[in-house]
């Protein structure tokens, strides 16, 4: 974002993110699936990023690669300015160095990028209590850590997050919870470490409406005390907007593994720039009045593509009711056009651009009208 927010947390340069799949169980060959493709973004210190798209996007395969558990095909991923995966390979490499050369140790960097996931009663492990679950990383990361201080931490964090009375809690089972207090079992256990991100892949969709917006309010709680920032991970434009209009974060806009819009939210729901991110917008009822009687989506086509064969020019090209030939042959770089921060991937934030003069792509009937979608 602005050069005032100082060096960034964590920077991903032109990252890209292939896997191979095979086709027919590996009889027919293979295809490349375009995960992520060619992405770049900073997150600073105190930050929200919120990445909002529809399913198979790419947004977790993005998230993943950011806190350095995917590698990317291509494209560097660093914290604080040190490459991960050099470093990685420096811990880890076939001479085993036990180290690297950089200022931050493999440990250091696991233990400032964390992880909440969707689902927080599988990523609790259901044979032990919580005491056991929030002091195993302790132990693991903390050794001189006497056990009264572990116990005075965790029964903190306990209470802090309205688990009290600790000791009650501290005894129980994942099963013995709630969703809720299983995701914020999941959040301490990232907490505990201190992290300078954590990355919450839809880390409140499992949650009842009603408990949504208290786990959102209890995650900028805890950014402000911890100075945490967050890559926050969903398909609900509602729930980005809420975190980030709060947090004076950012919203980020993916379609078939490319960032085509980024910007705040003022700018993004208010003032959409990139055709997608109205389209994304009209599907949601929530923060977006459509008007009476509006059933159809603003796309030529709902066909959406493969990202094994991602469209040529703007990806986008094929459903956006403003492609013209330009699109169908040249890729928008994703920039700021306004001098405003915000950076969209459009060839319509250019006044000057040949696409003005090329030739609009021809309307399809395929849009049959639909009642209109929302979470
Ligand atoms: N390990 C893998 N092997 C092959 N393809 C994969 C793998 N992981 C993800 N993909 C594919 O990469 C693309 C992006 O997937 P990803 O899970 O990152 O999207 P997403 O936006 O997070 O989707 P969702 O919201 O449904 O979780 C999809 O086409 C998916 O099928």
């Amino acid at each position: 974002m602005s050069s005032t927010r100082g060096e960034p947390v964590l920077s991903l340069e032109n990252v890209s993110v292939e896997f191979t799949k095979e086709r027919l169980m590996g009889l027919a060959g293979s295809e490349t699936v375009h995960a992520v493709s060619d992405v770049s973004l900073d997150i600073y210190e105190n930050d929200v990023v919120a990445l909002v798209g529809e399913s198979g996007c790419g947004k977790t395969t993005l998230g993943k690669t950011a806190i350095g558990v995917q590698r990317p095909t291509r494209g560097t991923v660093s914290y604080r300015g040190q490459d991960i995966w050099e470093t990685k390979e420096e811990s880890s490499g076939w001479f085993n160095r036990g180290g690297s050369d950089g200022e931050y140790s493999e440990t250091d960097i696991r233990k400032a990028l964390q992880i909440i996931h969707q689902d927080p009663g599988s990523a609790l492990n259901s044979n032990y209590v919580v005491e056991s679950i929030l002091s195993d990383p302790l132990k693991r990361w903390n050794p001189d850590m006497s056990e009264a201080d572990r116990r005075e931490r965790i029964y903190g964090f306990l209470e802090y997050v309205g688990m009290a009375p600790a000791e009650d809690y501290a005894e129980r089972y994942p099963h013995q919870l709630s969703g809720g207090e299983q995701q914020r079992i999941a959040l301490i256990r990232a907490l505990l470490m201190n992290p300078d991100l954590i990355l919450g892949d839809e880390a409140i969709s499992a949650l009842d409406v009603s408990l949504r917006v208290e786990m959102m309010d209890l995650l900028l709680e805890l950014q402000d005390q911890f100075n945490t920032s967050y890559l926050f991970i969903s398909h609900n434009l509602a729930n980005a907007k809420y975190l980030t209009q709060r947090a004076g974060g950012r919203i980020g806009i993916m379609y078939l593994g490319e960032l085509v819009e980024i910007g705040t939210p003022e700018q993004i729901i208010h003032n959409p720039q990139h055709p997608y991110t109205k389209v994304l917008l009209w599907a949601t009822s929530d923060v977006h009045n459509r008007g009476e009687g509006v059933t159809t989506p603003p796309v030529r086509s709902l066909d959406i593509p493969e990202a094994t064969d991602p469209p040529s020019g703007c990806r986008f090209h094929t459903r956006c009711p403003e492609a013209r030939e330009t699109c169908r042959n040249t890729k928008p770089a994703l920039k700021d056009h306004d001098g405003d921060s915000r950076r969209t991937a459009c060839f319509r934030g250019e006044d000057q651009h040949e696409y003005w003069q090329s030739t609009p792509l021809e309307e399809e009937s395929t849009v049959p009208q639909q009642p209109a979608q929302s979470d």
